[in-house]
């Protein structure tokens, strides 16, 4: 293959997007650099009513569009004229009178934006299957040594500077080429999964029998969990927004794995309060969290859970952050990263004292996160939807025992059910008054989280006295009662479930403390 290892100047250009934003603007531009525009229906209407000269690829093939468009490139001499090698093939291009196309801006069909809707039909889907595209786009994407091509109005700008200056670099056409296969490969992602999970009837299944995921590298990572380990960061396409990975860094240091994998923890659990709320964790489990009136004394609530764990935790908050917040971290502790959904001016200028804090806006998106969540293991990986939910079908706490729960009890149960739902399992947490006094994680007993819970309230001297206690899963015996009575707790939240629930709530009975069940389990891997 020839390729043309210097800037190419655009002669002919092809047009032909659904999605037109700022189509005029690039067609403009290769106007004013003297290229003759080529495009099909729609997008050669538009550049017309805008004064734009435009030959209709049916004139210039001399074949109409036909079959309400699904034929209309797919011609020999569009595609020869992506195609052909520049050099090489130009006898041929000669003879057959195909001149060469130097730039294609092409996007396909919203098949991705249809099929979202759930009511959207079989041949609705099958309509929005673009084939013209793809096939120029792999046309001039694999020619890419005499073509460039554009598949996102992002891109316009770049090229329109190109067309001013030198032409169309090597490194800007293979860039481009890159993300036009990238383009057509999530394409085919997308009706791959959606064909693959609904049958001819047009019946869904819940998992396609093939899943292709698609991935952005957002950043190369320093090293992984451990030095030794090479690692990057990739995102959705689009990252929803809310999620995590739609965050902005204000300032700081590059973020590791690990700081990345806790900033996540952290803020899916932040984002679980209404009231203003801070989340402090370590290793994927919070070890402070705390609701109050205002930011700064949720934060000092949590940190005075457990102030030794709390040392080079990542925090993070439901609102935005403020001066005085800032402030009163800085004062008290090494923080790595800092997370709210905005960043008051005075905050940052506060944080900015420590050049290597890492300080991320994450704005708030929908309260329940969507899709698949994935987890890989030994050659192949597990899919499950998120857990979305907080209770089961009553939708609420339910009292089981003797002593009743009234309103502030039942905040108070409700605090640390959600604490305990972005805990490891198996999970127990202490708390009062909207705070944590213990949390215990990730132990293959809950007994022992439970004492472990109790040992971190005693070194942070926190009284568990008149403390409520919830538990990740249910209590399969009565020990983990009678245990949190000895500890001086009043109240428990548990799924409930059990073989044995009569005998936990009788124990509960026994020691006079009330007992409510959720209906759903949360356990957490
Ligand atoms: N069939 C074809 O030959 C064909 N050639 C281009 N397209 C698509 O037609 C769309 C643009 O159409 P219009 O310019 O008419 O709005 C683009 O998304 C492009 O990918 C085609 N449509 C579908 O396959």
């Amino acid at each position: 293959m020839t390729t043309v290892d210097r800037p190419i100047p655009v002669r002919r250009a092809l047009l032909s997007v659904s999605d037109k934003t700022d189509i005029e603007t690039l067609a403009r531009a290769l106007n004013d650099a003297g290229a003759e525009i080529l495009s099909t229906g729609g997008t050669a209407r538009l550049l017309t009513e805008a004064g734009i000269p435009v030959t209709e690829v049916g004139d210039y093939t001399g074949f109409p569009e036909i079959m309400a468009g699904r034929v209309k490139t797919l011609h020999p001499r569009v595609h020869g004229g992506l195609l052909g090698r520049r050099g090489e093939d130009e006898a041929v291009m000669a003879e057959q009178d195909i001149p060469p196309i130097d730039l294609l801006a092409v996007n396909l069909y919203p098949f991705e934006a249809v099929t979202a809707d759930p009511d959207c039909s079989l041949a609705t889907a099958i309509e929005h299957i673009d084939i013209g595209g793809p096939a120029m786009l792999r046309a001039a994407a694999k020619n890419h040594a005499g073509v460039g091509v554009v598949t996102d109005p992002s891109q316009y700008p770049a090229v329109i500077d190109a067309l001013g200056g030198e032409g169309l670099s090597v490194a800007l056409r293979y860039e481009l080429a890159v993300a036009a296969f990238n383009h057509v490969a999530r394409y085919d992602a997308a009706i791959s999964n959606h064909l693959s999970a609904r049958s001819a009837d047009g019946e869904r299944a819940d998992f396609p029998a093939q899943l292709n995921a698609h991935w952005q590298r957002v950043d190369t990572l320093r090293y992984g969990e451990n030095p030794h380990q090479q690692a990057a960061f990739y995102q959705e396409a689009a990252a929803p927004a809310g999620s995590f990975a739609s965050y902005r860094q204000c300032q700081g240091k590059a973020l590791s794995y690990n700081n990345l994998a806790d900033a996540d923890a952290a803020w899916a659990c932040a984002a679980a309060f209404e009231a203003p709320a801070c989340v402090i964790v370590k290793h994927a489990n919070p070890c402070g969290v705390a609701v109050a009136d205002s930011l700064e004394p949720a934060y000092q609530a949590a940190f005075a859970t457990d102030p030794t764990s709390a040392f080079g935790g990542i925090i993070a908050f439901n609102r935005p952050l403020d001066a005085a917040t800032a402030e009163a971290i800085i004062a008290r502790q090494f923080v790595e990263v800092i997370l709210a959904p905005a960043v008051a001016d005075e905050a940052l200028a506060i944080t900015g004292r420590k050049q290597n804090l890492r300080v991320l806006e994450i704005p708030h998106g929908p309260s329940t996160p969507g899709g698949w969540r994935l987890q890989p293991i030994g050659g192949g990986v597990l899919v499950q939807s998120q857990d979305a939910a907080l209770y089961g079908d009553d939708a609420s706490l339910r009292c089981v025992t003797e002593a009743a729960i009234d309103d502030s009890l039942r905040s108070d149960l409700d605090f640390v059910w959600r604490v305990a739902k972005h805990v490891k399992s198996n999970a127990i947490v202490y708390g009062r008054d909207g705070r944590t006094l213990g949390i215990g994680a990730g132990q293959m007993s809950r007994v022992d989280s439970a004492r472990i819970g109790v040992r971190k309230a005693t070194d942070a001297g926190l009284s568990l006295a008149g403390a409520v206690l919830a538990s990740d899963a249910f209590f399969p015996f009565r020990d983990g009662v009678d245990q949190a009575a000895e500890a001086g707790v009043r109240a428990i939240v548990q799924p409930g479930g059990s073989m044995r629930d009569d005998e936990v709530i009788a124990a509960a009975n026994e020691h006079g403390i009330a007992m409510a069940f959720t209906g759903m389990r949360h356990f957490r891997h």
